[in-house]
């Protein structure tokens, strides 16, 4: 039978255009539509747990689960069953909006105070494992349009750009709350599982591209002997390897970092390939050990939460979480939801950030986020002199 022509159960029935899911990755698409029942929500350490309770119990519905990841592990995360999968190539909404308002949260100026804090902290701190040397700080950019948001067209630009995963995710809303997503592109494979093989693609460390061809090789050169960007790289390869060392018996990196194109940035980039010991450990316990990586969060992980938590004048939400899908088997993959944005009516809240090192200088921080916010600004119709 297929999941379409599957009974429904009664109690767990919403199917409306809002709860689209769609995840474009190179290589692999998933579409679904619809709600047929939410994974009861928790902390990321508990994931796992979790979606194995759910795919035990025998229900009507597909076997698969779709959804986000906050950034804060011990927020709720927004994981449900979808009604059905649809086909991933549908018609391609299109929509041009109006910007008639800009805010950012912070301004420029006090990010870049608030990475002159942390960098200083940095420095004060002891040169121990246990000390905290990284810290991913990040900035919003509010923006208002003449009309209500079409996350779904928004997607469609962002896919303009073959070499990253495009998502449109539903978000929780309060009751009467109109329906929120989280947009975006990203190029950061969190943890990717078949059988028992296993992927990780960690990024950090980058440059802004350049129009000139020359001017962009040079960035590259300076990224790849760049010391700065070589150690803010290595916490989070180091952090990954270390997560996943116990639960697999191949586990493979390569020494030095490759570099990975968007079109708007650079990035210091690690294919990490594994196979795990035990087959029953899966996607969803592997993305809820690994996330947040110091690609987003830092080192060690719960002092650097502790220092966002006091630098950062924000709620991340889902910005710098993860979002994806696991089904019955374990398979599954989880991006690391950045390059993104939470579209809500009107309003679509842009988040950039940037891993801080002892060495980080605040002005090139504040130019490197605002690097990571082209590819929405480029989606939106928003050229980079405008702020
Ligand atoms: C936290 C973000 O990027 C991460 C991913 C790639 C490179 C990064 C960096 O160089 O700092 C960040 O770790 C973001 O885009 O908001």
């Amino acid at each position: 039978m297929t999941a379409a022509a599957r009974p429904l159960a009664p109690a767990t029935m919403v199917d409306d255009s809002d709860n689209r899911f769609r995840l474009h990755a190179p290589g692999r698409s998933l579409a679904t539509d619809g709600v047929q029942a939410r994974l009861p929500a928790g902390p990321t350490a508990t994931l796992g747990a979790r979606v194995a309770a759910f795919f035990a119990a025998p229900r009507p519905g597909p076997d698969l689960l779709v959804g986000a990841l906050p950034f804060d592990p011990h927020h709720d995360d927004a994981i449900y069953q979808p009604l059905r999968s649809v086909p991933a190539t549908g018609p391609q909404s299109t929509q041009s909006v109006r910007l008639i308002a800009a805010s950012e949260q912070p301004a420029a100026a006090d990010y870049a105070a608030a990475v002159a804090r942390c960098v200083e902290g940095l420095r004060a701190a002891p040169d121990s494992d246990e000390a905290l040397r990284k810290v991913v700080l990040a900035r919003g950019l509010r923006m208002e349009a003449d009309v209500a948001i079409d996350p779904h067209a928004l997607a469609v630009r962002l896919g303009h750009d073959a070499s990253v995963t495009t998502y449109v995710v539903p978000l929780p809303v309060a009751p009467g709350d109109a329906p929120a997503w989280l947009v975006g592109a990203t190029p950061e494979l969190l943890v990717s599982r078949r059988g028992r093989d296993i992927v990780s693609h960690p990024l950090a460390g980058s440059a802004r591209r350049d129009g000139d061809s020359v001017r962009d090789r040079a960035r590259t050169d300076a990224l790849l002997a760049s010391a700065k960007d070589l150690r803010e790289h290595r916490f989070v390869v180091e952090a990954i390897l270390d997560g996943l060392a116990p639960l697999c018996s191949r586990l493979q990196a390569p020494a030095r970092p490759a570099l990975l194109a968007t079109e708007t940035m650079w990035h210091l980039a690690t294919r990490i390939t594994g196979t795990l010991k035990d087959p029953d450990v899966s996607s969803a316990m592997l993305a809820g050990l690994l996330h947040p990586t110091p690609a987003v969060c830092g080192t060690p992980r719960m002092a650097a939460l502790q220092a966002i938590r006091e630098l950062e004048p924000f709620d991340r939400g889902f910005y710098a979480g993860a979002v994806g899908w696991t089904d019955a088997s374990g398979d599954g993959d989880w991006y690391v939801s950045i390059r993104c944005a939470r579209v809500q009516d009107n309003a679509m809240h842009l988040f950039a950030g940037a891993g801080i090192v002892a060495d980080s200088v605040p002005a090139l921080e504040v130019d490197e986020t605002a690097g990571k916010f082209m590819a929405l600004r480029n989606a939106l119709g928003i050229d980079g002199a405008r702020a």
